[in-house]
């Protein structure tokens, strides 16, 4: 029988593997050692009592942007920590705030709080304009330089007055910068061109990790994190190695790690857009199956069954619990999918979805709840959309989990649908 604190493990650091960026913050990011240097920039103003430059930051999903604003406003805070310079940094989460109106009510409790403390609530009831007002206000009563962050941007849409507003706004007493994370590298296309010059006074992109990066990168989170694991010389086997040896996968020596583990886990992550969250999920699901069940190395079988059990988990516990019409619009997505036919656009997946609500008696919603549907799921991991900007522009959306394993989860949800589903993975 298990017991807590009985178990011999693998891991010194569990939490140096967990992908969550509040688990764990890395202190040194070397593959992004070019754009730090262009975050720095912005930011040196502070140090001469000046005022941040705006800056807009563009890259795919886990490629280290939200970790590299962190660490380098953090080194910021901590200077001016020990300086006479007044400095706020705050962050607006914009993912689920879909508008600019809720992320000024966001800002405005956040900015609150710097001043009295935490457990203000969000203002309401005020227009767009009210509230753009009463942010500066808590602004100027905050007074130094304030760098406001706002994490995926993308989230609120056409909706940019708080992009327009925010980084042109004066204020007497406050210095103020915005720093916009986006990870949708065509939305500053359709962004009104004064916002984007605004908000874009500098840009910095975040290119793709390759796998020789993701290696690098699960390397060194691998020393921290697991037993009898370190980067070796591969030159001379001295204990006091007089090289600076290089922290890159050659480089690494580990008891643990079966030699392909790491490979394949940034092979499998590189395979679409280089994502270390992606990389990193994989290796600690893995090193995670190994330790439970009392095994002292981690190998390919590990990697390979955790890769198919973060794909199955991530479907079936999610579509199971979703209701009908939620299912009904997954559907029509998962029919491109089968037919070769994606991404589907907005306009051809709703009649799908009118054809398929005909199908199984259920009340087609309205072609905007429709949207909101597909924007559920594509918060939920299931599927990606590129946003159409532009006039006549539609959304389009692909499925982005194992459409085999839609269709087994789909087959066991409600009978009627389940048919659908049958035919589908007939036609697959
Ligand atoms: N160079 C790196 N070294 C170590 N860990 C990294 C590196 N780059 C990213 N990570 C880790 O990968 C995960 C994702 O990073 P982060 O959240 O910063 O990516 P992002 O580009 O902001 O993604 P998204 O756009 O999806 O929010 C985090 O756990 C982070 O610590």
């Amino acid at each position: 029988m298990r017991r807590y604190g009985e178990s011999e493990t693998i891991f010194k650091n569990i939490d140096a593997l967990s992908p969550r960026v509040d688990t764990y913050r890395p202190t040194e990011l070397p593959e992004r050692q070019d754009e730090l240097d262009e975050i720095y920039s912005a930011l040196r103003p502070v140090e001469m009592g000046g005022t941040p430059i705006n800056l807009l930051i563009y890259g795919e999903p886990g490629q280290g942007k939200t970790v590299a604003v962190d660490l380098e406003t953090t080194a910021l805070e901590n200077w001016a920590n020990d300086t006479d310079i007044t400095l706020t940094v705050v962050k607006v989460e914009c993912k689920g705030l879909n508008k600019s109106y809720n992320a000024l009510t966001h800002l405005i409790k956040q900015l609150r709080e710097v001043r009295l403390g935490p457990g203000e609530d969000l203002p309401m009831g005020y227009q767009r304009k009210q509230l753009l007002e009463m942010a500066l206000q808590e602004m100027e009563r905050i007074g130094g330089t304030i760098i406001i962050i706002m994490d995926e941007i993308d989230a609120l849409g056409n909706d940019d007055y708080i992009l327009y507003e925010l980084p042109r706004a004066t204020m007497t007493d406050a210095n103020l910068s915005v720093i916009g994370i986006t990870n949708d590298l065509t939305y500053t296309d359709n962004l009104d061109s004064d916002a984007r010059s605004s908000l874009g006074e500098d840009a910095v992109v975040f290119p793709p990790y390759d796998s020789t990066d993701l290696r690098s990168i699960l390397s060194r989170r691998a020393v921290t994190a697991l037993r009898d694991t370190d980067f070796s010389c591969n030159d001379c086997n001295s204990p006091k190695c007089p090289h600076n040896v290089e922290e890159s996968f050659e480089n690494l020596d580990s008891g643990v790690l079966g030699s392909e583990v790491i490979p394949l886990c940034a092979a499998f992550a590189a395979k679409e857009t280089g994502d270390a969250r992606r990389a990193l999920k994989l290796i600690y699901r893995a090193t995670r199956f190994a330790d439970e069940r009392g095994e002292t190395t981690v190998t390919e079988a590990h990697v390979r069954e955790a890769q198919e059990y973060l794909e199955m988990k991530a479907v079936a516990t999610g579509v199971q619990t979703l209701p009908v019409q939620k299912i009904i619009s997954l559907m029509t997505v998962t029919y491109n999918a089968v037919s070769g036919t994606e991404p589907g656009e907005t306009a051809e997946l709703y009649d799908r979805y009118k054809e398929y609500c005909d199908a199984v008696d259920a009340e087609p919603r309205s072609k905007r709840r429709f949207r909101d549907f597909l924007n559920d799921h594509e918060g939920g991991g299931y599927i990606r959309k590129k946003t159409g900007r532009g006039k006549g522009k539609q959304n389009a959306y692909w499925l982005d989990v194992d459409v085999e394993l839609v269709l087994q989860t789909l087959s066991k949800s409600d009978e009627r649908l389940g048919k659908i589903a049958d035919s589908l993975r007939e036609n697959s």
